[in-house]
């Protein structure tokens, strides 16, 4: 069994974007800027701000972090939006989801440019990652494809079972792996809530990729012997004896499931820091007006 560190290829990843700023600034080139707009005080979508902040800090990027309170209206967020969309300093930015219930999420992601939507989540974006031309692709589903071509997983033919059709990760992970490049080019199952008998479908994968949100949801009973195993899930689960108060749980029953697999990813320390690092590469790309060329 090998560990999928993400931790480490993130580091990696991070490195290969911050020597590319540094010859962008020798250059006297554009110096990517991502900008992040959080609503509310959610504990964790306030940590992966944080952290994504400081990543492009790390890196060699202008950040910019726009908070707003719970009961900021829709129409405020839009006019920050709007103003994001002509801010020529501003090469890409993210509105951190979920948003509160009164604001229409659908409505927010379709105001933000395509040229500037760095998580991939604009219609225009994801119409253009189904058809196979260039596009922002989300981080997270482009952070598990960098996972397994870093550690040369073999994808070609193989069944690939994705657990979770949201459209931040499941849905556009399950597109993505039956595309006839690498990584990819597999047979794909994708299922979800009213999926009947998940162990039937899980125990014929060859990779699993569970992006759900229930602990432990993936046993060692629905995995085949040899499988790849992608765990996304980040549950926040109470934890007194941790100084923070909670521990982050995956999807997967790490415990029993590792022993039976030939790679699989932990949490933390899996999905989540490539999904980090796969954000500042694509808010490069915007820099670089590499995607919309
Ligand atoms: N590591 C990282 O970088 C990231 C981690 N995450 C984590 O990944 C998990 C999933 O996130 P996200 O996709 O945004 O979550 P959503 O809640 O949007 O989607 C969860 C999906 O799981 C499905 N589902 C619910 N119950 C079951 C079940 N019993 N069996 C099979 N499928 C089920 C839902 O079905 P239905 O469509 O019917 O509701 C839905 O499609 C969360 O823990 C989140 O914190 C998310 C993004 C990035
Ligand atoms: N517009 C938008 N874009 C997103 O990309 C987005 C979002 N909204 N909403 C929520 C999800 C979740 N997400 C994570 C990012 C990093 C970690 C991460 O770095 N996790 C660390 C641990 C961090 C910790 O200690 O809590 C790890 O798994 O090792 C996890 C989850 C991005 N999301």
């Amino acid at each position: 069994m090998t560990l999928l560190d993400g931790k480490k290829t993130s580091e990696t990843i991070q490195q290969e974007i911050a020597a590319d700023v540094a010859e962008i600034k020798a250059n006297g080139g554009k110096v990517p800027h991502l900008a992040a707009i959080l609503v509310g005080n959610d504990g964790g979508s306030v940590t992966y701000v944080t952290n994504k902040v400081l990543a492009c800090e790390r890196v060699g990027f202008g950040s910019t972090l726009i908070r707003y309170e719970d009961d900021v209206t829709e129409d405020e967020l839009l006019a920050k939006i709007e103003e994001l969309n002509n801010d020529d300093e501003i090469d890409g930015f993210i509105v951190q989801l979920p948003l509160p219930k009164h604001i229409n999420t659908d409505k927010v992601l379709e105001a933000v440019d395509p040229k500037k939507d760095v998580d991939g989540f604009h219609p225009t974006n994801v119409g253009r990652m189904v058809a196979g031309l260039s596009a922002y692709l989300p981080a997270t589903p482009a952070g598990i494809l960098q996972l397994l071509a870093r550690y040369e997983i073999e994808t070609k033919g193989k069944h690939c079972v994705v657990v979770g059709r949201s459209n931040i990760v499941g849905s556009p992970m399950s597109i993505l792996m039956s595309k006839p490049n690498y990584p990819g080019n597999c047979t794909v199952t994708l299922c979800h809530r009213n999926t009947v008998n998940l162990a039937y479908h899980t125990l014929q994968a060859d990779i699993i990729i569970a992006a759900v949100g229930i602990p432990g949801l993936i046993t060692a009973e629905m995995v085949k012997e040899g499988a790849v195993v992608i765990d996304v899930g980040t549950t926040r689960v109470a934890d007194e004896t941790r100084k923070a108060g909670y521990r982050l749980r995956g999807d997967v029953d790490f415990d029993n499931v590792a022993p039976k697999c030939s790679f699989i990813t932990p949490v933390p320390g899996g999905v989540g820091p490539l999904t980090i690092a796969m954000l500042l590469k694509n808010t490069l790309r915007a820099a670089k007006r590499e995607v919309y060329a």
